[in-house]
């Protein structure tokens, strides 16, 4: 039988699947992307966990359902998103690399020019599912200070493993990391 972590957040209970990453490591996997019910439900807990601030964004692709709701929340006609190539269509990226505990490769992060000038002098909170290693956290962060911003929150609704130690993020729950014997 697949081995389940039940996580219960925001009056919501889902059974994350414990996924081995590496040969001693497995993680709860956490999904978001078209979960409306769980979105919904920890948008609000953790917009009120932010400090007065003019602007959020995120990372693709788990962050955007997130931040989506919690821009709504707060009233915000508009949130921002770090995406992992660059378009054609964006104006002289701001490009980064970053890596995290699920891809362990080095990927890209960019911002497009245009929302770069738009967060220059705004405070800036900076909005994902899961902030674990911190290594996705710290790309945005740079891409936001490249920009201009001023980045006054870090917020996720999970910290996972010694995330949770953390006293600069804010999240709602921990999750657990599992470590195992080699078979
Ligand atoms: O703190 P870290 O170790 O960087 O891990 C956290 C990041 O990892 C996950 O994204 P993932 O890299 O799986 O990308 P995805 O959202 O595009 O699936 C998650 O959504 C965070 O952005």
């Amino acid at each position: 039988m697949e081995k389940t972590y039940m996580l219960e957040i925001a009056g919501t209970t889902r059974h994350l699947p414990i996924i081995p990453i590496t040969e001693k490591l497995s993680i709860a996997s956490f999904v978001i992307l078209g979960d409306t019910e769980l979105v919904t439900a920890v948008a609000p807990l953790l917009a009120a966990k932010l400090p007065e601030v003019d602007v959020v964004i995120t990372a693709e692709a788990k962050g955007i359902p997130l931040i989506h709701e919690v821009s709504r929340v707060l009233k915000m006609k508009k949130y921002y998103v770090a995406r992992k190539s660059t378009k054609p269509y964006m104006q002289t990226p701001l490009i980064n690399e970053v890596e995290s505990i699920t891809t362990q490769k080095k990927q890209v992060l960019c911002l497009d020019g245009a929302d770069a000038s738009e967060i220059a002098g705004k405070r800036v909170a900076i909005i994902d599912d899961v902030i674990s290693t911190g290594k996705s956290l710290q790309a945005i962060e740079d891409l936001v200070i490249q920009a201009g911003g001023i980045v006054v929150a870090r917020a996720a609704i999970l910290a996972e493993g010694e995330a949770a130690e953390r006293s600069d993020i804010v999240f709602l729950q921990e999750l657990p990391l599992f470590s195992h014997e080699i078979e």
